[in-house]
């Protein structure tokens, strides 16, 4: 399968890895040339086809579109006119209103990956419009999943679906910084902290992946009665820890 990219910026290029490592061929994957050279370095650093132009683009069966919001729009137009084959873009547009101005062979489709999707350990949220093929859904369907799970969902919860896989991971990124600051204040080694804290958040996500207990269960099981951990956590419910993150979630999905 030929896969093309416009837009090569964070999201394009952890695809990009993920794929490669998922023994996707270099020469199978092609970027489109931009204004702002990144595309050039990034095929560069790749070994991918740089595509001059948009009508370059049509040797491939996908065309993943990576770029601002506001850039899409523009970008779809190029499209519309050159390329017939499948769209998929990471950055919004409207199912219907997209895929009813493209011409019949053409079709939009939404994703939102995670960045984990560099290591094969992502998540893609994926919106379909209702006349889509079992064909075209299913080359989609395939191709995320080389980069970790998917979900197919509703167009009107992909923002959701987005927000909870896709913007979480900066929360528990800034998470893992403040106990890390944590662990430095009281003498750990900011190197080693990171290595404790990265190792206790994998061990604690498989734990409940492969247990299937209730989080509130696991959470018992560490809070020794008079113990230090019910200290810590009576610490987080006073300074609001639970409401920071739905609130932080709610804006996220504005
Ligand atoms: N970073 C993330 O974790 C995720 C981002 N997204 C969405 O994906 C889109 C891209 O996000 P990022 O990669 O983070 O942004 P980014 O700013 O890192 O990358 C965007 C890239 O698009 C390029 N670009 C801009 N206009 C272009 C044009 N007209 N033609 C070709 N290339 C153009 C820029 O040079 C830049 O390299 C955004 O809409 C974002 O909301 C979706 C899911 C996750
Ligand atoms: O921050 C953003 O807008 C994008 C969407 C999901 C992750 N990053």
């Amino acid at each position: 399968m030929k896969i093309g990219f416009i837009g090569v910026g964070k999201i394009g290029q952890a695809i990009i890895k993920g794929l490669l490592s998922s023994q996707v061929n270099n020469q199978d994957i092609m970027v489109l040339k931009s204004q702002h050279h990144t595309a050039q370095k990034v095929a560069q650093k790749y070994h991918l086809f740089l595509a001059n132009d948009y009508s370059a683009l049509n040797v491939n069966e996908i065309v993943i579109v990576a770029v601002p919001q506001s850039a899409l729009k523009a970008i779809l137009e190029q499209l519309k006119a050159h390329y017939h084959g499948l769209i998929v873009s990471t950055s919004g547009g409207d199912l219907t209103a997209v895929n009813a101005e493209l011409p019949v062979d053409t079709s939009f489709v939404k994703a939102v990956p995670n960045t984990p999707v560099q290591i094969n350990a992502g998540i893609t949220a994926l919106s379909f419009a209702d006349q889509e093929s079992e064909t075209n859904r299913n080359l989609v369907i395939n191709l995320f999943q080389k980069l970790g799970q998917v979900y197919v969902v509703p167009e009107k919860l992909l923002g959701i679906y987005g927000t909870v896989a896709g913007c979480t991971p900066a929360f528990v990124d800034i998470m893992m910084e403040a106990l890390s600051d944590a662990a430095v204040i009281n003498g750990i080694p900011r190197q080693q902290s990171y290595q404790i804290i990265t190792q206790m958040l994998l061990g604690t996500a498989q734990l409940a992946q492969k247990t299937q207990q209730h989080p509130g269960q696991l959470k018992d099981e560490v809070t020794t009665p008079g113990g230090s951990t019910i200290r810590g956590v009576a610490e987080l419910e006073a300074t609001g820890f639970r409401n920071a993150l739905i609130q932080a979630v709610e804006a996220a999905n504005k």
